[in-house]
């Protein structure tokens, strides 16, 4: 299977009205693709039906496949989330195949990065819980691997952050606390839903920028559902737009941001500022940073991401 993960056909629907009405989507593998729009056409949906996550009020069919490279698979048979043609089928999986996929295969981030943090355990103690439950690791090896994923994530001061509790984290870090949380067992997707919307300008960059270098670094994809097509426009490569649980068009992201075909696509597009598309994504991350730190008023610069995050000496208390 050439893609990370493969929507085909995906239906979700309550037991009264569709939600999603027959989706297909394509995530590269090494890639960032984009989820937009308006608030209800069923993004989050999408990516919860990727992990078996959708409320019980609803069903999903069609089909959700994830490129399985393993050797073993997830599963030794079965169709229904059997892994065949190297990709295993999670609509319809037993819950043993989604228990071995969530967290492992395929991760999640939200805009609320609380919601994967407790906020009673340190943070070193939440990572090396998750590796040791996941991966199996002793307590030395998953204390290294928790520095080294906090390092990943750019948390400064790494190893004395493991000592500290969420609430001592600025929001920027805690998102990346929780994507430190999200990568420990190296999966090959991260769905990361909204996951800038709650922070500081400033500060959104410096995420942006992660995901981005995240990506760029290798072995991981990434559906990144946001209604912010400035946010699409700074780091997707491809982008797919949504509307009432329709796909109204997915394409490149230079095609999407200067030739739209739909309407709708166009409508949304005009309410955001020029940008080049031959800019590299860090330049268009720094140009939307700046952008809106001008619409705002503030004087921040997209200082170093450490300094940029305001975090633990801004965010530390
Ligand atoms: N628990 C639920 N039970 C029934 N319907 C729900 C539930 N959660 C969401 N919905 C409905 O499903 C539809 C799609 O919601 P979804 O959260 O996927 O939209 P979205 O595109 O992600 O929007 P937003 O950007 O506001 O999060 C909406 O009409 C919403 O009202």
């Amino acid at each position: 299977m050439t893609d990370a993960l493969t929507i085909s056909e995906l239906r979700i629907r309550t037991r009264s009205h569709p939600i999603v009405d027959g989706i297909d989507l394509a995530l590269r593998r090494g890639g960032i693709h984009g989820l937009a729009g308006e608030s209800g056409s069923g993004k989050t949906m999408t990516a919860l039906a990727v992990l078996g996550l959708l409320p019980g009020s609803m069903t999903a069919s069609g089909s959700i496949r994830l490129a399985d490279d393993t050797s073993a698979g997830v599963t030794t048979g079965g169709s229904a989330g059997g892994s065949a043609g190297g990709s295993i089928e999670l609509v319809g999986a037993s819950r043993q195949v989604l228990g071995a996929v969530r967290g492992r295969r395929v991760a999640m981030v939200f805009q609320d990065p609380s919601t994967s943090l407790h906020p009673q355990l340190t943070v070193g103690r939440q990572l090396t819980d998750h590796l040791r439950h996941h991966l199996g690791l002793g307590k030395a090896a998953a204390r290294s691997k928790a520095e080294a994923l906090l390092e990943r994530v750019r948390v400064p001061d790494a190893r004395a952050s493991l000592a500290r509790y969420p609430h001592q984290f600025s929001g920027g870090q805690r998102q990346r606390i929780a994507i430190a949380v999200a990568l420990a067992c190296d999966p090959s997707v991260l769905l990361a839903d909204e996951p800038t919307t709650a922070l500081d300008v400033t500060v959104q960059a410096g995420v942006l920028q992660l995901l981005r270098e995240l990506v760029d670094d290798g072995g991981l994809s990434i559906l990144l559902v946001t209604h912010d097509l400035g946010v699409m426009s700074a780091v997707a490569d491809e982008v797919t737009v949504m509307r009432q649980g329709l796909v109204v068009e997915s394409a490149p992201r230079e095609q999407l941001f200067t030739a739209p075909q739909d309407a709708y696509t166009r409508s949304l597009l005009a309410a955001l500022p020029g940008s080049s598309f031959e800019e590299s994504p860090e330049e268009l991350v720094e140009e939307l940073v700046e952008g809106r730190e001008g619409a705002a008023g503030s004087g921040g610069s997209d200082a170093p991401v450490a300094a940029s995050d305001h975090d633990v000496e801004g965010g530390a208390r």
